[in-house]
């Protein structure tokens, strides 16, 4: 199975574009006020209908009600919605059957026991995105380009595709890629010339150096 690559966290028609001439398997839209790359519905619909057939469409939501989920499904039509706050199982469940789409939930990663939410979860996702855990003043779950320990997946056995995030850019996504063996890569500040803004060349690096690298490492 060939490498998925996510570029999370777009918020403009030309760096859309970019990510979507580069390749990417997965194009990531922040529905999350706090963030510096949250979209409105009406920008979600346009770039949707931009990305649409292209590349998977990625809701990413924290934690949000059904009303906030059924905006997104209006304007976006997601392909995967990526869950990425304290939703239990049973909610990953109630969102499956409502919305009738996959969903990919995040889960945090400090230290191994973090793993521990694992049979839970992969009992009901799609798909798991590990990213680093967000320190405790942080003002969001993600997307604050700080690694974690990728030992820490090192001898995982999961019954799921998942995908690596955290902290990735174009020089380390290949040593990202050996350690996790992971089927996927996430980035998003490793891509940005400041919080928010994307950097096209930026893009096209990253996608380059995950795809050379990635017969390295899908297991
Ligand atoms: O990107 C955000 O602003 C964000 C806000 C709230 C929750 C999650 C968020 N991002 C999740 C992602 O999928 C990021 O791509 C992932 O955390 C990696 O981010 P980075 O370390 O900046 O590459």
């Amino acid at each position: 199975m060939s490498l998925l690559v996510k570029i999370c966290g777009l918020s403009t028609r030309e760096t859309l574009q970019t990510a979507l001439e580069a390749g990417a398997d997965m194009v990531g839209f922040v529905f999350f006020p706090p963030s510096p790359r949250h979209l409105s519905l009406e920008l979600g619909r346009d770039l949707g209908r931009q990305a649409k057939g292209r590349a998977l469409k990625v809701a990413l939501t924290v934690d949000a009600d059904d009303a906030t989920l059924d905006n997104i499904m209006d304007a976006l039509s997601p392909d995967i919605f990526q869950l990425h706050g304290k939703e239990s199982v049973a909610r990953l469940r109630d969102i499956k059957q409502r919305f009738g789409r996959p969903v990919m939930k995040a889960v945090p990663v400090e230290v191994a026991a973090d793993l521990a939410v694992l049979p839970g979860y992969t009992a009901v996702a799609d798909r798991i995105l590990f990213d680093a855990r967000a320190p405790k003043d942080a003002t969001r779950p993600g997307g604050l380009g700080t690694p974690f320990d990728w030992r820490l997946l090192g001898n995982l056995e999961l019954k799921l595709p998942y995908m690596v995030s955290g902290g990735l850019h174009a020089q380390n996504v290949a040593e990202a890629l050996r350690v996790t063996g992971a089927g996927g890569v996430d980035v998003s500040s490793g891509v940005e010339s400041a919080p928010g803004v994307k950097d096209p060349e930026m893009i096209k690096a990253f996608i380059r150096a995950a795809r050379a690298s990635q017969e390295l490492s899908v297991r």
